[in-house]
């Protein structure tokens, strides 16, 4: 309500009876005397928003307006709401004060008595004044309120001070567009000394946020995750992307304890934590998934939507065109650190008590492990692991995965601890490349008795383990490894593919309907479905391309093609029930293939491996089906896809590329060309048209698809670090010959594909860094 008084001005110089206090830009009144206390209610600390019509918005304008105007009325206009006042002549005032720690010179009002002298204060706002002079600490506010007789004070709205928000009060921060931020095949990937460059990760995570809020996703409602693999600079990026979050207007954040959670617990806990009004609405994952960590190696960030998948192309190609016009951000500097040690949540008020925002640190592992023990028959795998013969050992390689394996082998499987290698993660994987392949995983393709190239080595008398497994930082990769036996990631996909019905998960949802690989994934799995007639896809490399086949019905009524398994050559592999490569799922699986195979040659009835060609009647009783019997049985069914990549890493962009277009452009010509024993069927760079929602990849690999079916692939890596890595992969179908070493096997196709790309030429060397 605001209320006009009218008070004389007699002569030029005679006052008015009424002086002015400021607060920031707003107007207050210090004192009233004379003729104009008579009026009733006119007291200090009424807010004055007009003199004689004019907007007043400090104390020296509103004397100004008085000095300059007229003999006659002057008309002042107040408000009452907005400050307090009383005159006082006892002592007891019914004040809890205190300093405010976001601006040291300002004392807040945190209770008021009913029953003391200022009833109608409400608490949170500021004790701006008394009698006129500035209140700046408690202890001078103190002081004055016992020394004065009679006291008015002034009191100030926090918002009219810009401090209502206080830990929650966004700030706008300029910055300019930093180049080179389109993510890559899974996120944005960098140095860690760039990402902690000023502004950097601030700008990425701002064009997320407005690329999302463009989207319509109401992020005001749900739930933001937040993850990483616990690499160097973890804790401190997700301290920055919670105070980002308030500022953008987030109200609930959900971080994995100690700021760790694996890429498909991220998936798994989007899609499953929490009632339908908490959901999570997205992810941020921290994490440059196999690549090196530590402050001078790489560090990411990768943006996971509702359904818990990769953001799709559409998305990140926005938030990418938001990178390169960004020139704001918002953030909130005042709120607090959150400790990301013990689970809980911390509840978090603006300073007038309206807003609230709850950051809970949650458990890493629960959601995770509680999808696990659905999908997978526990008991079985647990009377596998229980066998006397059977042994197993899971690194982790340092990565985020190690508290998922010692809650999955140790507290529910009831393992010794010793099953779990490299279980503790750390900000630097030990210094080591956590990638589950046979050259970086090399600890324990040692123990399982294998060189880096997958051959057997000489282990003396040492027993090796039954079964191994490795995840990579991350832990959304699986390397899976029999007894001095290396299980390409091709082959895994169609073994498991094959078994599914093994699975409670598949099997209670009336078996598989649809697989997919990626394109340089061997065809493998494409037997097993022509077989047994599910759909399969071929699909871009990068995991998001699975999805939309996952949320085909669902999401795009369309064809159901769920229950689905999906995998890619780079050592993933999952199914459907989240939207990422999941490398705990894949050992799982393995394990309830093991566990399967091995109950039906205990029970002595037909093994499923004896419908294929291995025979396990020819095993006594009790000896262990093997992950080799399992392997070896399926390429005695299905024929083997001999398969292998090389990896030439770190090496020069320009001359990659150029090899590249080299190769692009002479699709046309060499398609039909002879070259060694091989001919040309068709050459091409794979394009890919996504039969659920329409859209086009393009420029997603060279391919030479020979007459023979053999196939040889160039691509590019999407996720080096620094330079290029150049990707050849090699295929060839043998029916009948599975027996021979695959290297030996795929020796004449590898020059080929060395003389089709002259990859010397080009990048200077043909020696590969790594080979798969
Ligand atoms: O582009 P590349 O380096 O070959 O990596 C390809 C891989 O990148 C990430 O790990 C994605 O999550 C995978 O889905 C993809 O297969």
């Amino acid at each position: 309500m605001t209320i006009t008084w009218v008070v004389k001005k007699k002569s030029p110089t005679t006052k008015v009876g009424v002086t002015f206090i400021s607060i920031n830009k707003l107007v207050a009144i210090k004192s009233v005397s004379g003729r104009a206390a008579k009026l009733t209610d006119l007291v200090p600390g009424l807010r004055v928003f007009e003199i004689n019509g004019k907007t007043v918005q400090s104390a020296k304008q509103a004397c100004d307006i008085i000095r300059k105007a007229p003999i006659g009325d002057i008309r002042i206009t107040t408000g009452g709401q907005h400050h307090s006042a009383v005159k006082i002549s006892e002592e007891r005032t019914g004040f809890t004060i205190r300093q405010y720690e976001n601006k040291q010179d300002c004392v807040l009002i945190t209770h008021v008595d009913p029953f003391g002298l200022f009833p109608d204060v409400p608490t949170g706002y500021f004790l701006w004044s008394i009698n006129g002079k500035r209140m700046k600490s408690v202890n001078q506010t103190i002081t004055s309120l016992k020394r004065e007789k009679s006291v008015a004070i002034v009191i100030a709205r926090p918002q009219d001070l810009g401090y209502d928000l206080g830990p929650l009060k966004p700030t706008t921060v300029k910055t300019r567009p930093i180049e080179g931020q389109k993510p890559g095949t899974s996120g944005l990937r960098k140095k860690t000394k760039r990402f902690m460059e000023s502004n950097y990760l601030e700008n990425f995570v701002q064009s997320t946020f407005n690329a999302i809020k463009a989207r319509g996703t109401n992020i005001v409602e749900g739930t933001l995750l937040i993850g990483g693999d616990g690499r160097y600079f973890n804790k401190e990026a997700i301290q920055t992307i919670i105070k980002m979050a308030v500022a953008n207007g987030v109200k609930r954040i959900w971080v994995g304890q100690d700021g760790l959670m694996s890429t498909p617990a991220i998936s798994a806990t989007i899609r499953e934590r929490g009632p339908i009004w908490q959901q999570a609405f997205g992810a941020f994952i921290l994490t440059a998934s196999h690549n090196p960590g530590g402050p001078d190696e790489d560090f990411g960030i990768k943006y996971n939507c509702e359904n818990g998948g990769p953001a799709p192309d559409i998305l990140t190609n926005t938030i990418y065109e938001n990178t390169t016009k960004i020139y704001k951000y918002f953030i909130c500097p005042e709120f607090p650190s959150i400790d990301l040690s013990e689970c809980g949540p911390t509840n978090v008020k603006s300073t007038d008590g309206m807003k609230q925002v709850c950051v809970e640190v949650i458990s890493s592992t629960e959601n995770h492990v509680t999808l696990l023990k659905s999908i997978f028959d526990f008991d079985a795998i647990r009377g596998l692991l229980d066998r006397n013969d059977f042994s197993m050992v899971y690194d982790a390689m340092h990565g985020v995965n190690g508290p998922y394996a010692k809650k999955v082998f140790v507290d529910e499987l009831g393992q010794p601890e010793s099953v779990c290698m490299n279980c503790v993660p750390k900000d630097d994987f030990n210094g080591a490349h956590a990638d589950p392949n046979l050259t970086y995983a090399k600890e324990l393709v040692e123990l399982m008795g294998l060189d880096r190239k997958g051959a057997k080595i000489d282990t003396g008398a040492k027993v090796v383990q039954s079964f191994g497994a490795a995840a990579d930082g991350d832990g959304d990769r699986n390397m899976i490894l029999g007894t001095r036996f290396f299980v390409s990631p091709s082959d895994s996909l169609a073994v498991i593919a094959s078994y599914a019905h093994v699975i409670p998960f598949f099997r209670s949802q009336g078996g598989l309907k649809g697989v997919a690989r990626s394109m340089p994934t061997s065809g493998a799995v494409d037997l097993v479905a022509k077989d047994l007639g599910f759909d399969v896809f071929e699909t871009p490399t990068g995991w998001k391309y699975f999805g939309n086949l996952m949320d085909s019905k669902a999401i795009f009524q369309g064809k159901d093609y769920t229950p689905f398994i999906c995998g890619e050559e780079s050592f993933g592999t999952g199914s459907d029930h989240v939207r990422e490569k999941d490398g705990l799922w894949a050992v799982l699986a393995w394990l309830s293939i093991l566990a399967y195979e091995n109950s039906k040659v205990e029970s002595s009835s037909k093994s499923l491996l004896s419908i294929l060609a291995f025979d396990s009647s020819n095993k006594s009783s009790n000896s262990l089906v093997t992950v080799e019997d399992i392997v070896k049985g399926h390429w005695a069914k299905y024929g083997r896809n001999y398969y292998c990549r090389w990896d030439f890493e770190g090496v020069e962009k320009a001359g990659a590329e150029k090899m590249m277009d080299k190769m692009r452009e002479s699709a046309t010509a060499n398609t039909g060309k002879e070259i060694g024993q091989y001919r040309i069927a068709k050459a091409d760079d794979f394009s890919y048209k996504d039969p659920v929602d329409g859209t086009v990849a393009k420029k997603q690999g060279i391919r030479f698809l020979m007459e023979d079916g053999s196939r040889i692939i160039f691509r590019l890596s999407g996720t080096a670090g620094s330079g290029a890595t150049v990707r050849m992969y090699i295929e060839q179908y043998e029916k009948e010959k599975i027996d021979m070493i695959a290297s030996e096997a795929l020796d004449g196709l590898v020059k080929v594909a060395l003389e089709l790309s002259a990859i010397k030429t080009y990048i200077g060397t043909d020696e590969p860094t790594v080979i798969t």
